[in-house]
C-alpha cells in the first residue's frame, strides 16, 4: 500500500463510536465454538485478518462456518470429527491464532504442517512447544521446533502440571486447549494474572474447568454449543480514549466495549494520570463485563507503569506511550519486555516513530522513559507492518502541528477494518 499522509485535525473529537468487537474473544468464540457439538451463533465478532485466519484454519480441519457480516454461525461435529488438512494452514500475522491452535492441533490424532508470514516467522513459538511435548505431542520445526514453519503429529496426549515461566494468555490458553484432549486433569499455574478470556468461554461451553487461586484445571468433557457475544475490543478503543484525552475540547463515548479486569489496564493508567473518565451502563454476558466509556479532554501527570499491570495493557502501551508525551513530567514504563516479541519490536518502534515526530522518548531494556509536555512537529514514521504502531501514529497525527507521512497503514486491518472510517466520523 502507498504511505498515507495524515493532517492535523483542526477541530475537537466529539460523539459516540462502536468499536469492533475483542480479537481475543473473537478467536476463542471460533477455537470452541468449532470445537463444541451443535451450532454456535457468534454476534459482533472482529472480521479483521487475524480472526479469519482462526476461521480458515478451522476450515481446513472440516469444520462448517458461516461468515454473515459480524455474525457467525459454526456448525461442528465435536471434538472426533476433524479432517487431516491436506494443505498447510497459514496463521498470517497472528500469534493468537498460532500459539492456540498449536495447543488444538497437538490434540488431533493426525499431521499437520503450518506456517506464517515473516513477522510471524520470527516470534518464538517454544513457549507452547515445551509444554506441548511434555504433554506427548511431536512437534519439529525450524530452529529445533522452536518457529514457524511447525509440524505436528498430533494425540495421545496426557496431563501436565506446568508453570507459566512467561506472562502469557496464549501459552495458558494453548495448554488449556490441549488439556481438551488429554487423558487426565492438566493444571496451569500462572503466577501473574493475564487475560482470562479462555477461562470465562470453556465454562460457557461446559467445560470441566476450575480455578483456585492462581491454579487453573481442565478435563477432557467434550463442549456443548452456545450462543457467544463479542464486546467491542478495549485495545481498539484505548485508541479513542487516549485521542479524546489529547486533543482539547473533546468527548467521546464508546458504546458497549469489554470491561474484564485482566484487559482494563489502560483504564487505570488514565485514571492515575488525572484523566476525565466515566463508565456506565455496565453489563457481564458469560463472565465478561462490558460498558459505554466516556472520556473528554484533561491535562494529564505523567505515572510509572510497571508489575502486575503489564499484562493487563500490554498491547495498549504504543499508544499510553504516545499518551504521555503530552502529560505534565516523565512517565516511565518497566516490566514490558514481552514488548519486543509482538509483531516488530514495540519498544523501538514506538521509540524511533515518536522520536521522528518530536517527542523525547529513551528505550529500556523492559520499557522505555517518556518526557511530557512534548510539542510533536510531524514528520515520517514507519509503522513497520505492525496495526498498532499504525494506529498510534495515525492518532498522534491528530495533535502534531505538520503533516504526519505513515509508511504503510494496511495492518489495521489486522484488528480494526474500519479505523480510519471511525477516526474520520468524530473528527468531523
Ligand atoms: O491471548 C490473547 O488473545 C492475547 C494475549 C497477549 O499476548 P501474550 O499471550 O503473548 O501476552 C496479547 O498481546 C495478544 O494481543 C492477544
Ligand atoms: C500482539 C498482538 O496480537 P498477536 O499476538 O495475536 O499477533 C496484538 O494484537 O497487539
Amino acid at each position: 500500500m502507498k504511505d498515507m499522509k495524515l493532517s492535523p485535525c483542526s477541530n475537537a473529537l466529539n460523539g459516540i463510536l462502536q468499536v469492533p468487537g475483542d480479537k481475543s474473544i473473537s478467536h476463542r468464540a471460533v477455537i470452541l465454538g468449532s470445537l463444541a457439538k451443535g451450532t454456535t451463533k457468534v454476534t459482533h465478532f472482529l472480521t479483521g485478518e487475524d480472526c479469519l485466519r482462526t476461521i480458515n484454519a478451522f476450515k481446513l480441519l472440516g469444520v462448517d462456518i458461516e461468515v454473515d457480516n459480524t455474525t457467525l454461525y459454526i456448525r461442528s461435529n465435536g471434538l472426533s470429527h476433524f479432517k487431516e488438512p491436506i494443505e498447510p494452514i497459514y496463521f498470517g500475522n497472528s500469534g493468537t491464532t498460532a500459539r492456540l491452535m498449536l495447543g488444538v492441533l497437538s490434540g488431533l490424532p493426525f499431521f499437520t504442517a503450518s506456517y506464517g508470514d515473516a513477522s510471524l516467522t520470527s516470534r518464538p513459538m517454544d513457549r507452547v512447544i515445551i509444554p506441548l511435548q511434555q504433554m506427548g505431542t511431536s512437534i519439529n520445526g525450524r530452529s529445533n521446533g522452536s518457529y514457524l514453519p511447525l509440524a505436528i503429529n498430533g494425540g495421545g496426549l496426557s496431563g501436565v502440571q506446568y508453570t507459566l515461566p512467561v506472562k502469557s494468555a496464549q501459552v495458558k490458553s494453548a495448554i488449556l486447549l490441549a488439556g481438551l484432549f488429554a487423558e487426565g486433569t492438566t493444571e496451569v499455574i500462572e503466577p501473574t494474572a493475564t487475560r482470562n478470556h479462555s477461562e470465562n468461554m470453556l465454562k460457557a461451553f461446559g467445560a470441566d474447568i476450575s480455578i483456585e487461586d492462581t491454579c487453573i484445571s481442565i478435563t477432557n468433557q467434550p463442549l456443548t454449543a452456545t450462543d457467544v457475544f463479542v464486546p467491542g475490543d478495549i485495545s481498539s478503543a484505548a485508541f479513542f480514549m487516549v485521542a479524546a484525552a489529547i486533543v482539547p475540547g473533546s468527548n467521546l463515548t464508546l458504546k458497549n466495549v469489554g470491561l474484564n479486569f485482566t484487559r482494563t489496564g489502560i483504564i487505570d493508567v488514565l485514571t492515575e494520570m488525572g484523566a476525565s473518565i466515566s463508565i456506565s451502563n455496565k453489563q457481564t454476558i458469560s463472565g465478561e463485563d462490558f460498558g459505554d466509556i466516556t472520556i473528554s479532554y484533561k491535562k494529564l501527570q505523567g505515572i510509572v507503569i510497571n508489575g502486575d499491570i503489564i499484562p493487563r495493557l500490554i498491547d495498549e502501551l504504543p499508544i499510553i506511550a504516545l499518551l504521555a508525551t503530552q502529560a505534565e513530567g516523565e512517565t516511565v514504563i518497566g516490566d514490558a519486555e514481552e514488548l519486543r516479541l509482538k509483531e516488530t519490536d514495540r519498544i523501538e518502534a514506538v521509540v524511533e516513530g515518536l522520536t521522528n515526530l518530536g517527542a523525547e522518548v529513551q528505550p529500556t531494556k523492559d520499557g522505555m522513559m517518556i518526557e511530557g509536555n512534548s510539542v510533536l512537529v510531524g514528520g515520517s514514521v514507519n509503522s513497520y507492518n505492525d496495526h498498532r504502531i499504525a494506529m498510534m501514529h495515525a492518532i498522534a497525527s491528530l495533535i502534531t502541528q505538520n503533516e504526519v507521512v505513515i509508511d504503510d497503514v494496511s495492518s489495521v486491518a489486522i484488528s480494526y477494518p474500519n479505523f480510519f472510517q471511525d477516526l474520520t466520523s468524530v473528527c468531523s
